[in-house]
């Protein structure tokens, strides 16, 4: 079960560690293909250079053409660096409560099913200076994640936002900008809503009067103390991901032929998931499969230890005289149980080693399993197929 390895969370006794390092490139070209990419990347810098607003779109999967830069950026103590450790490095929330004050850009590169980067921005640090490249930062970006406070007196955390839109607005026009207002535990259902409502029409409304209409700005409610974090960045990572209408129609489809109620492709260790069905995304059920990786990477932790070679030995030898991999049926992780509530059992299935597809099955599919995992297992190989297609080819 290599991927539920690559899961294992941070524990009290164990800080450092934070699963092995993940390896493996992300997307995976041909030379033709990454000349083609290169000359339009070429072609459409120059033709931003001359008439940013009718630059053409970046080709699809832009981002991958070096490894796709999700900014964080605010005011001082507004969480982002809570967010990447809690996010990336599974720091547990409290823990966030004693991180210092981030002095200088922080870059985090991640591997995963896709490589990334994060950058934590320090929120004293005034990027708009004439001595910062602002090429070298806004260059490669996938997103420009914008972290407000909302526990805290929000307008000047607006007013920089506002004047960074501004400035990168005319050179980058396809800067996708996320606004989390975060920290929102704690605040009644209303308030968030208020404040959401309040932080967007400050914003949209200084933006109209300096003639920047319909910018691509996303707004999310994010805690690092429940799922929204997750949610949040759920969403931010999926418009990076080139192949996922593919993605998705694959899960519809099981979704339709298993009567699934709901089906997630999850990133094992982060725990954000990369594509779903179309079904609109309930927090509950998406609370109830991420924890189910939780249990999954417990229960493998506690089983799929590695074995010393004399334990193999004896399993392998008589009277089975087999190798292990040709003595069990199926080598990656799969699990399936049936929750209490409504007896509506949820399953588990590897992907590959940094992924997981968690679905919420309907009442009474245990009587079909047969035909369940025989439509899981041409699924998982579809999506392997997808996964395969995008890789490049290690020489
Ligand atoms: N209640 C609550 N507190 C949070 C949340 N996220 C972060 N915090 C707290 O906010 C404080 C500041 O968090 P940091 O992550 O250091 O903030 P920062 O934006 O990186 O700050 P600088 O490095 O100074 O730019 C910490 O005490 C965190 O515990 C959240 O979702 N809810």
């Amino acid at each position: 079960m290599p991927v539920l390895h690559t899961g294992r969370r941070r524990s009290n006794q164990n800080r450092s560690y934070n699963g092995p390092a993940r390896q493996g490139p992300v997307r995976h070209l041909s030379v033709a293909q990454l000349n083609l990419e290169r000359v339009y990347e070429q072609n459409r810098l120059n033709v931003q250079k001359r008439d940013g607003a009718n630059a053409p779109e970046p080709a699809p999967g832009t981002a991958a053409k070096g490894k796709p830069r999700l900014l964080l950026m605010g005011q001082r103590r507004s969480g982002k660096s809570s967010i990447s450790s809690v996010v990336f490095h599974k720091m547990p929330p409290n823990e966030t409560l004693f991180l210092e004050s981030t002095a200088r850009i922080q870059k985090d590169a991640m591997h995963s099913f896709m490589d990334f980067q994060v950058w934590d921005f320090p929120g004293q640090l005034n990027f708009m200076d004439p001595s910062f490249d602002l090429d070298a930062i806004f260059g490669e970006i996938g997103a420009l994640i914008w972290v407000i406070d909302a526990q805290d007196e929000y307008h000047e955390a607006i007013n920089r936002l506002n004047s960074t839109i501004l400035n990168i607005y005319p050179n980058y026009p396809n800067v996708n900008v996320e606004v989390f207002i975060h920290k929102v535990d704690g605040l009644s259902d209303d308030y968030k809503l208020d404040i959401q409502r309040d932080i967007m029409q400050r914003i949209q409304d200084e933006l109209s009067d300096h003639g920047v209409e319909n910018a691509p700005i996303n707004f999310h409610l994010t805690s690092i103390y429940n799922h929204s974090i997750f949610e949040a960045f759920s969403k931010v990572i999926q418009k990076l991901i080139p192949h996922l209408p593919t993605l998705e129609a694959l899960l519809n489809d099981l979704c339709r032929a298993c009567r699934f109620e709901k089906a997630y492709l999850f990133d094992v260790l982060s725990k954000i998931y990369i594509a779903t069905d179309s079904s609109p995304v309930d927090m509950p059920s998406y609370e109830i499969c991420s924890d189910y990786i939780d249990v999954i990477v417990d229960v493998s932790e506690i089983y799929a230890w590695p074995r010393p070679p004399e334990y193999i030995q004896l399993l392998e030898g008589p009277p089975w005289n087999k190798k292990l991999e040709d003595q069990t049926a199926c080598n990656d992780a799969e699990s399936c149980i049936v929750l209490t509530d409504g007896k509506r059992p949820i399953m588990l299935r590897e992907v590959n080693k940094y992924l997981a597809l968690v679905a919420i099955m309907c009442e009474g599919s245990y009587e079909k399993m047969p035909s369940v995992t025989m439509n899981v297992e041409s699924t998982v190989k579809g999506l392997t197929e997808v996964f395969n297609i995008t890789r490049q080819r290690r020489e």
